[in-house]
């Protein structure tokens, strides 16, 4: 293994709740949390098979606030087979190659508008400035809105929705739940238009190409339904929203908390500098443009990617509640009872990763055929495996490939904040210095 000279960036707080949940008895245990009895487990085995939900017993279990906001239609509530079926509907379409090769052209063009734009300023705050490329991505891939006036509208619309995700779940004017409430009316308002002027314009042509967004994918999937399956309207334009909450917080962050992480790992700069400069400079000979195998072909960019959101922990875990008994390997979890499946106790565990609070990619070549096991789920597991997993990791290499060829940085101190989200305590300021063949 390498050695690396790295400051601990983990915030002591962090720490200590990690060693307070792995230094009870046992990996699964009952605690209260907020007054609520729940079950919480931090044993890669029993998330597995919470997270695979065999026989539907574990259905979401979100705050109260959250489930408000949500609507009871959307993908995140759903349970059964209307889940299973929208959830590989977009999985499907977000993991086609066809998607993926389009969309290479968009984030690259996003990524260079923003990064373009840094030339002239001063300070730059990397997770403000990510937030803008990963933004206009989704939107596209979910409604194919490109930028101006309506995208502008949706950004900060949406914004002021997701500020009510966590609050206390009191609605009347003037609370956060209202206000967001009264954000999502707006939201739903355009992005109805956006599904009705599509529905008029596929009804007058038999032509059936590629999907170009997802309001596509569930415009033909409730057309092709017989009457009593297909889907509403209202549901589809909440689908796409609701879509829009797992997808807009967590790539920006995975991308800023890779430079955060790079930052304080020279060696690893290093290295994934020199990988992407030789991918650079073979497109830099060649006519063909960059394919999206290619960003997703270099080992190193994807260990670091991998280190990047094992140590992250965007999403720590996630909520189920039971619907009968249940015995996983021994431990009951009653009918009725909440379990918390702690992604971040696996992810920060010794007995999973040897010096777990090290940013340490070189870990993943020996790790690497077991990206898949139940110790690393960034991504969840099972029936609710992300289905934006794949254009994740492709975002966030485009981000990487060019930052890295066209800009060294020099990082200000800055804390992350784990709870309730992940997030920088000043959006990581950087400044930045061109290379020279910046173009
Ligand atoms: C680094 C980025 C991301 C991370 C860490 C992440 C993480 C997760 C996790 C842990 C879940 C499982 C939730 C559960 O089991 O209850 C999930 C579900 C989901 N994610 Fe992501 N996500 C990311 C990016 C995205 C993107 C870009 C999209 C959309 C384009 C997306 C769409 C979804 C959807 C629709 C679900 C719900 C699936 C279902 O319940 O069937 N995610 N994500």
């Amino acid at each position: 293994m390498q050695a690396i000279k790295q400051k601990a960036f983990l915030l002591p707080l962090l720490k200590k709740y990690i060693v307070f949940f792995l230094s009870r008895h046992g990996k699964v245990f009952k605690t209260h949390i907020l007054g609520t009895p729940i079950i919480v487990s931090t044993d890669p085995d029993v998330n597995k098979v919470v997270l695979q939900n065999h026989g539907n017993i574990f259905i979401p279990a979100y705050p109260k606030s959250i489930r408000e906001l949500l609507g009871e239609h959307s993908i995140l509530q759903m349970n059964g087979n209307l889940q299973k079926r929208v959830h590989s509907l977009i999985g499907g379409f977000l993991r086609s190659p066809q998607l993926k090769s389009r969309t290479t052209r968009h984030i690259e063009n996003s990524v260079k508008l923003t990064l373009g734009s840094w030339q002239d300023m001063q300070l730059i705050h990397v997770q403000e400035e990510t937030k803008k490329i990963t933004f206009e991505v989704l939107v596209k891939v979910l409604m194919s809105v490109g930028p101006g006036e309506d995208l502008n509208f949706l950004k900060r619309e949406f914004e002021e929705f997701i500020k009510g995700l966590i609050c206390l779940p009191i609605k009347f004017p003037g609370t956060r739940l209202y206000k967001s409430l009264k954000a999502k009316e707006r939201l739903l308002k355009m992005v109805k238009k956006i599904v009705e002027e599509r529905k008029l314009a596929m009804e007058k042509t038999d032509e059936k190409g590629m999907a170009n967004d997802a309001v596509d994918v569930l415009l033909r999937d409730s057309e092709e339904a017989n009457e009593k399956q297909s889907v509403p309207l209202d549901f589809i334009c909440g689908n796409i929203i609701e879509m829009m909450i797992p997808g807009e917080e967590t790539v920006p962050m995975a991308m800023t908390l890779a430079v955060k992480f790079l930052s304080v790992c020279p060696v690893a700069l290093h290295q994934l500098m020199e990988e992407n400069m030789e991918l650079k400079k073979q497109k830099m000979n060649s006519p063909e443009d960059y394919s999206w195998t290619d960003y997703l072909s270099l080992p190193f960019t994807q260990n670091v990617i991998s280190e990047t959101l094992r140590l992250a922990n965007i999403i720590n875990g996630v909520w189920r509640k039971a619907l009968k008994d249940v015995d996983i390997k021994g431990h009951l979890i009653p009918q009725g009872w909440c379990v918390l499946a702690s992604f971040i106790s696996v992810h920060m565990d010794e007995d999973n990763y040897e010096n777990p609070y090290r940013f340490d990619p070189w870990r993943w070549e020996k790790l690497a055929a077991a990206v898949n096991n139940n110790s690393f789920t960034p991504f969840g597991g099972g029936q609710r495996l992300c289905p934006g997993l794949e254009l994740s990791r492709l975002e966030i290499s485009i981000f990487l490939h060019h930052l890295i060829t066209s800009y060294r940085w020099v990082a200000q101190e800055d804390d992350i904040i784990y709870f309730p989200t992940v997030k920088m305590k000043r959006k990581l300021p950087i400044r930045v210095i061109p290379l020279c063949n910046y173009r």
